[in-house]
């Protein structure tokens, strides 16, 4: 890190920068020298980066494989086409990549995490300040950093004032940390993270402002240097499916090519000759458009998805993943419910409406919100301040704590019908320290001193009923009194908060968690959550998809199960976090896929349950909004979020839902599922039938005398076949896909390809025999075959789609081209190059019958159960 033990001054002068800001030019010319501020860069926009980015996947390095074998062995006809191919298929890839790109583009800058920073227009401008998208930072910068911020890249401080960052993400130190720019040099015995003046990349500001210098951005931030290598998360369910296809037929592939050379040195005596051919036989093979039709596929839905529903899909692979899940697990509050929370009741032990314990909530929501700075004050937190206002405490004006919608505030002056019970004003106490709420402890304590009570503080707790009754002095039957009344209070879909208050003597020692012990409580505080408007539409559309939705929250399994049944969504009977402390993986594995409702769950409960469905073969959606939810995002397939989630929940989702509507999450489905049908259907049909070529090229490389089709041939006819198959990128999958999710399964696909491979070779044997009735002839033989074969591939195209009913336009026209150069091309100068020519009459109508025929055999496999899984 640039300058640990420098003064401020010589690190800025090392830097070559000022406290004023960068000049705006310099900021640009150092943009580009160092890049763009992304720890894991975005994709580089420039064409040729982008085309450079497509020759990455394993089928494109096969095909270049080939095609340097095809060079060496001075096969240029091959290689040229083999090029043809590979430019082919990387032109069109980076083109879909670029058209999704730019769709979600708008909605993007809507959802993008931005950095203040301080720069100048020109050498002597005054210094302004500005929002700039966090990638644009440049070393040299200087930011200026606020509660809720991301901390934007390495910096130094220059001025911090109560200034406190949440490390985790590099320490795994789950507190905050206070950082102040030193009075005396930096100690340098101490480790980097433990610098006082120095925050990092990945870490979050708690607590207070600062300004600061960028030193180092990007790639070269000491969090980039330590998830350098690791893996962000584990393979996701398109990299099972589509990847794991991918290398059965690369591993297929690679056997075929030898087979042909030895079979034809075994059979006919041929020498390395075969070895164009071979190669070519290699090529055909090979689903070399299966990326180019992925991309296609997916980055049309993406775009759609951005257009129609405002849907952000950050990653491509997440919409197949989409489209996969038969899960999806969400957070309660701020996905089913709107977080818009409003106090209902405030009770004493007995059940008794006491407004003294809404006053005490109050304190601690007041004296948490004023002293922790937390970087937006808790939606709990502000209903309580609400009501407590309009029971005459003062807190609201004389702490400008938050400015609440109005809509919100009536709703609480509302709700609060005892406006007699005026009390002593919040502001009377004073704030000493405060205990931050922590989601697996559950509890926020705020320590306060009371006017007139010298040398007392007054430890103010509030938290989830179970947590903070434990830390109770109580017999066990006022303690059972307690829990019964939470209970009944939560079934009525109430989100109920327990506080306790305990006298301890004054002391200047930071108090802990130790010492929230032997408490006095005081009662019950009842807060009611709107459900989200469209939550019962999302869930009922989920559930005719065949996706189970099962909820994963921190709060009482009461409201739990309340809120689900108001959804529709059949709560079952609920396990708590306790409970799933005691199962073992196995067991949680099965208990995770029968139940429906996960109550009073931690951080690592939720992301445990997650693993476990994921181990039972389930593929998993996480949908949450809070920081609580962020390690069961990273557990799961794909992650969701709503927009208005925290930064770093943002950070961790793939698909982020730019409005507030969750019948959007039924749409994301949908479209994966026709992306992955589409993905399907085109590796259905294009491996079969390239099976089926080999098939019968092997049989006829045994049979006849001469090369069954020239290596040329084979290849431009691949090529036609390739080119017509992307319009599966625009078909619509049948009806019935959309039902289930859409797995691409390897065995039901290797039964399918066989099956109809199986079928595609006797259609050509066929087509051999009468070839051999009609001419005998080298030439003649290429040249029916090629019709033949160009033809076929149409009618599969057309027969073994899933959708049933109308052609849609992009795939009548590519059949139609493909069959007509199917008869035409071995009747042009081009067929006449590639050693092709016209064809005696009487082979047309023997033609047809074959057609025919093959074309009945084809639809009636489709209709056996062969078909029927077809693997997807
Ligand atoms: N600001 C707060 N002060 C005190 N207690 C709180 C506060 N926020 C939450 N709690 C308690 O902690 C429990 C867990 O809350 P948390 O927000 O961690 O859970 P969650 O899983 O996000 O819940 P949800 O599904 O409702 O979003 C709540 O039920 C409540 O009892
Ligand atoms: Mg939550």
């Amino acid at each position: 890190m640039a300058g640990a033990g420098l003064t401020p001054l010589e690190v800025l002068r090392r830097l070559d920068a000022g406290p004023r800001g960068l000049v705006e030019s310099e900021a640009q010319r150092r943009l580009e020298r160092y890049g763009e501020n992304a720890v894991l860069p975005q994709r580089p926009a420039a064409w040729a980066w982008r085309l450079l980015g497509t020759l990455r996947d394993p089928f494109t390095a096969v095909l270049l494989g080939l095609g340097v074998i095809s060079a060496v062995a001075t096969s240029w006809n091959t290689a040229c086409v083999i090029a043809v191919l590979v430019a082919v298929s990387c032109v069109l890839r980076s083109a879909g990549e670029y058209r999704a790109d730019r769709s979600v583009a708008t909605l993007r800058e809507l959802i993008a995490t931005t950095a203040t920073v301080q720069r100048r227009a020109a050498e002597e401008s005054a210094p302004l300040v500005r929002e700039i998208p966090v990638e644009e930072l440049v070393p040299g910068d200087v930011v200026r950093l606020g509660p809720g911020d991301m901390v934007p890249a390495d910096v130094r401080l220059l001025r911090a004032d109560g200034l406190a960052v949440h490390q985790a993400a590099l320490t795994g130190e789950s507190a905050p940390v206070p950082k102040r720019v030193p009075d005396t040099p930096a100690d340098l015995a101490r480790p980097l993270f433990d610098q006082p003046h120095l925050c990092f990349a990945g870490s979050s500001v708690t607590a207070g402002t600062a300004t600061a210098v960028v030193t180092a951005t990007g790639p070269g931030t000491h969090f980039a240097g330590a998830h350098r290598g690791v893996a962000r998360r584990r393979t996701s369910a398109f990299d099972r499916s589509v990847n794991g296809i991918s290398w059965t037929l690369i591993r297929f592939m690679l056997l075929a090519a030898p087979l042909v050379l030895v079979v034809n040195a075994v059979v006919r005596g041929r020498g390395l000759e075969t070895l164009p051919f071979a190669v070519a036989v290699a090529v055909g093979l090979t689903p070399e458009m299966l990326p180019v039709i992925v991309t296609t596929a997916l980055a049309r839905g993406a775009a759609d998805l951005a257009r129609r529903v405002g849907v952000i899909v950050k990653r491509l692979p997440a919409l197949h993943d989409m489209g996969a899940i038969d899960v999806l697990c969400v957070d309660k509050t701020g996905t089913l419910t709107q977080d818009q929370l409003a106090v209902d009741c405030y009770l004493d032990a007995d059940g008794r409406t006491d407004p003294a314990v809404l006053h005490w909530a109050a304190v601690n929501s007041l004296w948490t919100i004023q002293l922790a700075d937390v970087p937006a004050p808790d939606a709990l937190d502000e209903a309580i301040l609400l009501a407590a206002e309009s029971l005459g405490d003062t807190a609201a004006d004389s702490a400008d704590w938050v400015a609440s919608p109005p809509a919100r505030r009536e709703r609480t002056v509302s709700a609060v019908r005892d406006p007699a019970a005026a009390r002593a004003t919040l502001t009377d106490v004073t704030g000493i320290d405060v205990i931050p709420f922590d989601p697996a402890r559950r509890l926020v304590t705020a320590v306060v001193a009371c006017p007139g009570r010298h040398g007392v503080h007054t430890l103010v707790v509030k938290g989830a009923v179970e947590d903070v009754v434990d830390r109770c002095a109580l017999d066990d039957e006022t303690r059972a009194r307690v829990l019964r009344l939470a209970e009944r209070r939560a079934a009525d879909g109430l989100r109920l908060l327990a506080v306790a208050t305990a006298d301890r003597p004054a002391r200047a020692r930071p108090y802990t968690p130790a010492d929230e012990r032997g408490l006095t409580l005081l009662g019950l505080v009842g807060l009611r959550d709107e459900l989200a408007v469209t939550a019962d539409d999302a869930l009922a559309a989920l559930a005719r998809r065949g996706v189970d939705v099962k909820v994963l929250t921190g709060d009482h399994p009461g409201t739990a199960a309340r809120v689900c049944a108001e959804l529709g969504l059949e709560p079952g009977e609920i396990v708590t976090g306790e409970q799933i402390d005691q199962l073992d993986d196995a067991r949680l594995a099965q208990l995770a896929a029968d139940r429906v409702v996960f109550a009073r769950c931690t951080p690592a409960h939720k992301a445990r349950i997650v693993r476990a469905l994921r181990r039972g073969g389930h593929t998993v959606g996480f949908l949450g909004d809070g920081v609580n939810d962020v390690p069961a995002m990273h557990a799961a397939d794909v992650a969701l979020c709503p927009r208005d989630a925290v930064d770093i929940t943002r950070e961790a989702a793939d698909v982020v839902l730019a409005d507030k509507d969750l019948t959007a999450i039924d749409s994301a489905v949908a479209s994966g599922r026709r992306g992955t049908g589409n993905i399907a259907t085109y590796l259905r049909i294009a491996v079969s039938s390239n099976v089926g070529n080999v098939i019968s090229m092997m049989v006829a490389g045994v049979l006849l005398p001469f090369l069954p089709m020239l290596p040329a041939q084979v290849l431009v006819q691949n090529l036609c076949f390739d080119v017509s198959q992307l319009a599966f990128a625009y078909d619509r999958p049948g009806a019935a896909d959309g039902g289930r999710p859409s797995v691409l399964r390897p065995y039901a696909f290797s039964r399918y390809i066989t099956v109809f491979g199986l079928i595609n070779a006797a259609a050509d044997l066929a087509t051999f025999a009468i070839l051999g009735l009609v001419s005998g002839g080298q030439t003649a033989f290429h040249s029916g075959w090629f019709t033949e074969n160009l033809i076929t591939q149409a009618l599969v195209m057309l027969l073994l789609r899933t959708a049933p009913g109308r052609v849609p336009g992009a795939l009548r026209w590519s059949t139609g081209a493909l069959a007509a150069v199917g008869l035409l091309l071995p009747l042009s100068p081009l067929g006449a190059a590639l050693g092709l020519h016209a064809l005696p009459y009487p082979y047309y109508p023997l033609l047809a019958v074959v057609l025919v025929a093959y074309g009945a055999a084809l639809a009636v496999a489709r209709r056996s159960p062969l078909a029927a899984a077809n693997g997807a």
